[in-house]
């Protein structure tokens, strides 16, 4: 491994510099990927591992990143349970029947074969590492069961996600028995992306934050847990390493105390959280991931510049690995990109030469 950085950062060793990846940092920002969109289609590109190793290296071979994030798409666990998901251009995902009622439940496919469904991101992955040579890490990823049922019944994108919601108001039992379906699937699809190479795996919470605390610790937590328990117990029962994981509960604020706890050696946080709390919610145990907001790259460059050093300044170098605190979005100019990079590595390496 040329660069391990992001893993030493993941496992609270030590760091001369701050690793840094950006959330979605294969996209439509990038003039080559929206090149290769031109020709395929969004979930052409995912299930074909050619084209979604080509994309995953994409912002690898532009920019002096520190990990790759397999291209992919948090739906496909969806997909391999039997709905139909598309990508809808300028829209995003719509899913044509979603759940409407738990009876619903009984047109998933159940169990899941996921090296069979999910088979072309395991050959992505094992394209990649590959094709990375060993240049930095490359990070599987899932998205957690909660957000992944909320598409499910929503049928995609919603600012409120009241019918996914009144499922767990109306039908508790029901809500269990699905979210524990793609648990299931999350906790085989995670323990095949790393048999097949990847070296981290994320967790995506997006949409932690609209239960509140109460539906949180309910039906998003004790599934974040099982996830993390689970595929630690499936590596150790084959012999495999563990690799580090991160949790992502995006405006989970409430949450972030027992998410420290949650077998997750890394807590990704939001920008709406500050770094400072964040540490002394969390405690010494775990690293922290984040938290630029994504329009912070809209400033002028030195006002980025500086917003970076304070972000900086206020998580410290170690135990850290810096990101933005979500996706970035489409029409963000890529020099910007490099901007944010480049002023992260030379701050915290002046910051540890300064000690
Ligand atoms: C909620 C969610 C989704 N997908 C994902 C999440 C969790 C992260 C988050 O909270 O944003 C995760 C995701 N989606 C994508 C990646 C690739 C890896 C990376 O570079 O980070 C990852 C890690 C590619 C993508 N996923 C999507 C695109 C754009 C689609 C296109 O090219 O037309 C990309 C590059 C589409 C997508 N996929 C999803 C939405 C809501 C959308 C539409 C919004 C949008 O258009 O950005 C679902």
């Amino acid at each position: 491994m040329k660069n391990d950085l992001a893993l030493r950062a993941a496992r609270g060793e030590k760091t001369e510099r701050v690793p840094v990846w950006v959330m979605r940092q294969a996209g439509r920002y990038l003039p080559e990927f929206r090149e290769t969109r031109a020709e395929h289609d969004f979930f052409t590109i995912c299930r074909t591992p050619v084209l979604a190793c080509k994309v995953t290296l994409q912002p690898i071979e532009r920019f002096d990143l520190d990990a790759a994030i397999i291209f992919s798409d948090i739906l496909v666990v969806p997909q391999a349970m039997g709905m139909v998901v598309e990508m809808l251009p300028g829209k995003g995902p719509h899913f044509p029947e979603p759940l409407n009622t738990p009876d619903d439940i009984g047109r998933l496919n159940k169990p899941v074969n996921v090296s069979q469904e999910l088979g072309y991101v395991f050959d992505a992955i094992t394209l990649t590492r590959h094709r990375l040579e060993g240049r930095v890490p490359l990070i599987g990823f899932t998205g957690a069961p909660w957000t992944l049922m909320s598409y499910m019944i929503e049928g995609g994108g919603s600012t409120t996600m009241s019918k996914a919601k009144s499922w767990l108001y109306r039908y508790p039992a029901e809500s269990h028995k699905l979210l524990q379906l793609i648990t299931d699937v999350c906790i085989d699809y995670l323990v095949g992306q790393m048999q097949a190479g990847a070296q981290m795996l994320q967790v995506f919470e997006s949409h932690a934050g609209i239960l509140g605390p109460g539906l949180f610790a309910k039906f998003s937590l004790p599934y974040i847990r099982q996830i993390s328990r689970g595929v630690k117990e499936k590596l150790s029962s084959r012999k495999l390493d563990t690799v580090p994981m991160i949790i992502f509960a995006k405006d989970a604020h409430f949450g972030l105390e027992d998410l420290s706890q949650s077998g997750y050696e890394v807590v990704g946080l939001d920008w709406t959280l500050r770094p400072q709390h964040a540490r002394a919610r969390t405690g010494a145990n775990v690293t922290l991931q984040g938290n630029l907001d994504p329009c912070a790259l809209y400033a002028p460059e030195v006002e980025l510049v500086a917003l970076v050093k304070a972000m900086l300044e206020k998580f410290g170098t170690q135990r850290y690995i810096a990101n933005l605190g979500h996706g970035i979005y489409p029409d963000m100019d890529p020099e910007r990109v490099k901007t944010l990079i480049d002023a992260i590595h030379s701050h915290s390496e002046y910051m540890n030469s300064a000690k």
